[in-house]
Order: C-alpha cells, then structure tokens, then sequence
C-alpha cells in the first residue's frame, strides 16, 4: 500500500481512537459525580490494576503489554484529573527519581506538589493539601529507606499503591572525566555504585547531598573546582550536563519500590501485597511464635525488617510484607494469631501486587 493511503488509513484510526477517548471520558465524569455523592476515593489503584491486567492479556496485537501499560497511564491520568484536581505530593525536588515514579503512576495530566522531605509528604497528605503521596520504601541494592518506615510508626496513613522502577544512574559532569575531584550525589545512589566508583575513582571526595537533582545543580556551579554528580537523566537534562557514562550501578537490575500513601487502603484485586508493623511481647520464643503465624496460615512473607522503636533502648518495630490482601481468610486468621505475642500491630495498607 502507498506511504499516503496508510496515513490517510491512520488518520481515521485517529479520528475514531478520539471520538472513543471522549466517550470513555463522558463515562468517567459521571463516574467522579457517583464518587463524589457516596464519598468514594477518586484514584482506585484497584480498579486501574485489573483494568491493565485484563487489557494486557486481552490485546492480540502488536503492542507489547508495557506500551499498553504507558498508553493507558496517561488515559488513566487524563480521567482521574476530570473527576477532580488531584495533588500528588512527593519527595522533591523536581526531576528526582521519585518524581519520575509518581508521574509513571499519575501520568501527566494531574497535579504534582515537591516536597523537601518525607515527613512532609506524610503530612501534606495528612492536613489533605494533596490527595496522595509518593515516597520510596526500599531498594533491591541498598535495601530498606528507613525514614520511610519509621514515619509509619505515628502516622494514619494507609499505603494505596506500589511503584517499581528500575533506576539508572550515570555520571554527569560539565568537565571532561581526567578534571573530576569531587563526586556528589545522594546517599542511596553512592550505595548502589560503590564497586563502580571504587574502581574508577577510588581517590574521588565522595559528598552526600539531599537528592540527586541538587547533585547535578552543584556539578554545574562547582565545574570548575572539579565538581561531578551522579544520578538519572533528567537531572543531567535539567542542568545541562554531559552523561559521561549512562549506567554506573553495580547491578543492571537496581530496581526501587516506592508506595503512594493515602488516607484509605485499597480494595482486593486476586494478587495483592499487604504491608504490617508489629512490636513483640518481651518473652521468650516471642519472634518465633509470632512468625510461625504465618507458616501455619501458608502465608508467603516476602520481607522483614527491624527498625529501633526510638520509644525505649533495644525495643524494635519489625516491618513485615506478605501475599494476600488483609481481607483473605488465610491472611486474616495469621493476623489473629500474630496478634497473640505482640504488644502491636499495625496494618499498613494492601494494595495491587506487581511486577516490573
Ligand atoms: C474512572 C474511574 O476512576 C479512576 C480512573 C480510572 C480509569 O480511567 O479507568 C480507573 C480507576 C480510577 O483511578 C473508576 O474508578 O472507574
């Protein structure tokens, strides 16, 4: 067929795809009204879950299920800021990598607040300045995000939602490699390339910055003292820097779970994760005892991590992940019997599980 037939084919494809768009469109409005009259949540993580679960393995076609994925976030997002003006708080500045997960999760078409640190994410979903809020939780290199998991301790907030990224960072400068003296970037990132920068500037001053963007804003002020940055490419691109070497962590696969918290948790979709505190009775055998609760329910606990509780010395929080949503019955007996040898525990939220 000619290069114009097809496009003229394409064009009304188009055309068709936009008349389609604003009818799904009509639709979500009268959805919001419906949410709006009963005080339902406008995002529902596990509506837009299944949604994109059953889409991917409905479509026969070309299109691979992470261009499904893409295309349908900002349909989704599109939607979501027709039935109201949606805030997303999240661990700023601009051009961080938890900015770019929030937008992999919102899309483009709602509002995003930066905020400096995460006790103010927290609390600007709190005091409902923003409707969401998005912060990481842990690194598949580095491990746990512990400010993350102690502002759970005091909060209301419920997780709604997961975000799996694959993070890559680089070394950016305004210099050529042999000028570089000083390296900054944040904490995580110099944990996530330590083989890297061990073997390639084992004499460089590492300093810790508070995220990767002030990195890059300091590479270009301090050029000339040497100065470089390492983090994602959008700070390089917000500061006019050179990547010198596009993928410097020490495991191709460093991926970051971040979660979006909000005043509700989310309903049950068939593949859920479900995230606890809980703090144990001081006496003998309780750790184990509290444990074998979810063995003896077949619960499969993905992860555990101990946190000082900061209330009394040598007194811990343990943070535990399982499959399940909290309404299963399996889950929900191992929560009557965990509570048994604990003094607390909390449910932090269940939510859609993923894979990246
Ligand atoms: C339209 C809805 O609201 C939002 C938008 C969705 C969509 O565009 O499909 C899905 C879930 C919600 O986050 C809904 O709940 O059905």
């Amino acid at each position: 067929m000619p290069l114009n037939d097809i496009r003229t084919r394409i064009d009304e494809i188009d055309a068709q795809l936009l008349q389609l768009l604003n009818q799904r469109a009509d639709c979500v409005h009268v959805v919001g009204e419906i949410k709006k009259k009963e005080g339902l949540q406008i995002y529902a993580p596990e509506r837009e879950e299944s949604l994109l679960r059953k889409l991917s393995a409905m479509s026969d076609g070309r299109l691979p299920e992470k261009s499904i994925r893409a295309i349908y976030r900002e349909i989704m997002s599109a939607a979501l800021a027709l039935e109201d003006d949606l805030k997303i708080a999240y661990l700023g500045p601009e051009g961080t990598w938890t900015h770019q997960a929030a937008i992999s999760k919102f899309g483009h078409s709602v509002e995003y607040l930066s905020q400096p640190n995460f006790a103010d994410v927290f609390d600007c979903v709190a005091r409902r300045q923003a409707s969401y809020g998005v912060v990481p939780i842990e690194n598949s290199t580095e491990g746990a995000v512990s400010h993350t998991l102690d502002l759970f301790v005091d909060s209301p907030l419920k997780i709604c939602a997961q975000i799996l990224m694959r993070i890559e960072n680089g070394l950016m400068a305004d210099i050529p490699r042999e000028q570089i003296k000083t390296l900054y970037s944040h904490p995580q990132v110099f944990g996530q390339c330590r083989g890297w920068i061990l073997q390639n500037f084992p004499h460089a001053d590492l300093v810790e910055v508070s995220s990767t963007t002030k990195a890059a804003r300091i590479a270009k002020e301090k050029a000339s003292e040497g100065a470089a940055a390492m983090g994602g490419p959008l700070a390089a691109e917000m500061y006019g820097l050179t990547m010198l070497n596009p993928c410097i962590q020490d495991r191709a696969t460093n991926t970051t779970r971040f979660l979006v918290i909000g005043e509700k948790t989310c309903p049950a979709t068939g593949n859920d994760r479900t995230s606890l505190l809980f703090s144990i009775k001081d006496n003998p055998g309780s750790l184990v005892k509290a444990l074998q609760a979810f063995d003896d329910c077949a619960i499969n606990m993905s992860k555990i991590e101990s946190r000082p509780s900061k209330q009394q010395d040598w007194e811990y929080f343990f943070y535990v992940d399982l499959a399940g949503h909290v309404e299963d019955t399996d889950v929900s007996a191992a929560l009557d019997e965990l509570r048994k040898h604990c003094s607390l525990v909390k449910i932090l939220g269940s939510y859609p599980d993923i894979q990246i």
